[in-house]
């Protein structure tokens, strides 16, 4: 059971509250969700599942190359939502003015041999322009970042929003849901049951050891022992380079992960729609501080504002334990090398 503690506290002076809640009511009537990296292989998988939400009023797709044909193809699918598409750098802004949702699955994927950190160089400054742009004509919207490393794009996307005076904490994500789904995905095999029907949360951060699945909380709960586990949390571990070596040269997950991103959008949706009985949790790489780290994925809460909570880390069992220990100086690094990489970005005034 997860203890429901309130971790973040968001004082807002009365001007600030009647703001957000403008913002609120306009977004529960209009809403738009943009994608950028929109012609790319999860871009466009998850671009048609977006198209099929009724919930999304317009549906705005940028990416560097291929957006209009991309569009026009969308466009004559027989649901609600209006697609528009711009192209290229210079239309960035354009696409994103009046977004409620930026989502991200921009940027390089990996190739066999690599690691995820190995993508910084070319996709750090992908999410910087994003950042820059979304500070820019939509400061107030929800950013969800796909792009890898996730572990450090984020930090990374933080502190050019700072840099910019435009950080929310409550409305900066890395999408780790793909975690989850594997998590699901493979509790389901072992349990020989419907994978929708299982919960599971994942923590800690989104490459290798840092991706920490908590078999002890799932529901309904596991049943094999201790190496049966260990041979779980692994496969959710690496299910990313299972991919990239099945793919053998031809990129990472993009169909999975349009399927995990379309989930976190529509969540993010619900939230901002405010119209649903029970929580609308979702596990997610954010600011927090359930443990001594700055960012740390965990299920969050969300509501029509973002981040309504981030509840405590539930008991973990030892095997769990020792893993959250291995992994935290793990992604401390990765974290620290994102705020490193913002800081020369900023200071050198680029
Ligand atoms: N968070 C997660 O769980 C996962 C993250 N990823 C990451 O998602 C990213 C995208 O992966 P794929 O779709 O497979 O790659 P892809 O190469 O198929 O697509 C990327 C798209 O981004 C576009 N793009 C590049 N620079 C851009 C810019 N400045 N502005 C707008 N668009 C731009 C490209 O033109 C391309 O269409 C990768 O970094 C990958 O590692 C992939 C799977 C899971
Ligand atoms: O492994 C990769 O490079 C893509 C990714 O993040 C995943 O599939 O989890």
């Amino acid at each position: 059971m997860l203890a429901f503690r309130f971790t973040m506290r968001f004082s807002q002076p009365a001007l600030q509250q009647k703001q957000q809640h403008d913002i609120n009511r306009q977004r529960r009537r209009n809403l738009q969700v943009s994608v950028v990296g929109a012609s790319g292989g999860i871009g466009q998988a998850l671009s048609l599942l977006l198209k099929m939400n009724p919930l999304i009023e317009t549906l705005v797709l940028h990416d560097v190359a291929n957006t209009k044909g991309v569009a026009a193809d969308l466009s004559h699918i027989c649901t609600s939502p209006t697609v528009k598409s711009y192209t290229g750098e210079k239309e960035l802004k354009k696409a994103l003015k009046g977004s409620d949702i930026v989502v991200v699955p921009a940027g390089r994927p990996r190739r066999p041999g690599m690691d995820r950190k190995d993508l910084l160089e070319s996709n750090a400054n992908v999410a910087i322009a994003v950042a820059m742009a979304v500070s820019s004509v939509c400061p107030s919207a929800f950013l969800a970042i796909i792009t890898n490393p996730v572990n450090t794009i984020v930090p990374i996307v933080r502190d050019i929003l700072k840099s910019q005076d435009s950080y929310d904490p409550k409305r900066l994500f890395g999408i780790t849901t793909l975690d989850v789904v594997r998590a699901k995905t493979f509790l389901g095999q072992s349990l020989c049951i419907d994978p929708q029907r299982i919960n599971i949360p994942v923590i800690g951060g989104h490459s290798g050891i840092t991706i920490l699945p908590l078999f002890s909380q799932s529901n309904p709960p596991f049943k094999g022992d201790e190496s049966e586990k260990k041979e779980l949390i692994e496969r959710v571990q690496e299910g990313g380079s299972e991919v990239v070596k099945a793919k053998a040269g031809s990129g990472s997950a993009t169909l999975s992960m349009a399927f995990a991103g379309a989930q976190f959008v529509g969540s993010l949706i619900k939230g901002i729609k405010n119209e649903e009985d029970k929580p609308i949790v979702e596990c997610a790489f954010v600011e927090s501080n359930v443990t001594p780290l700055e960012f740390f994925a965990s299920p969050v809460i969300l509501g029509p504002s973002g981040i309504k909570d981030i509840p405590c880390l539930p008991e973990l069992d030892q095997l769990e334990s020792q893993m959250l220990q291995g992994l935290l100086p793990v992604l401390l690094k990765d974290i620290e090398q994102g705020v490193k990489y913002a800081n020369n970005f900023i200071t050198s005034g680029c």
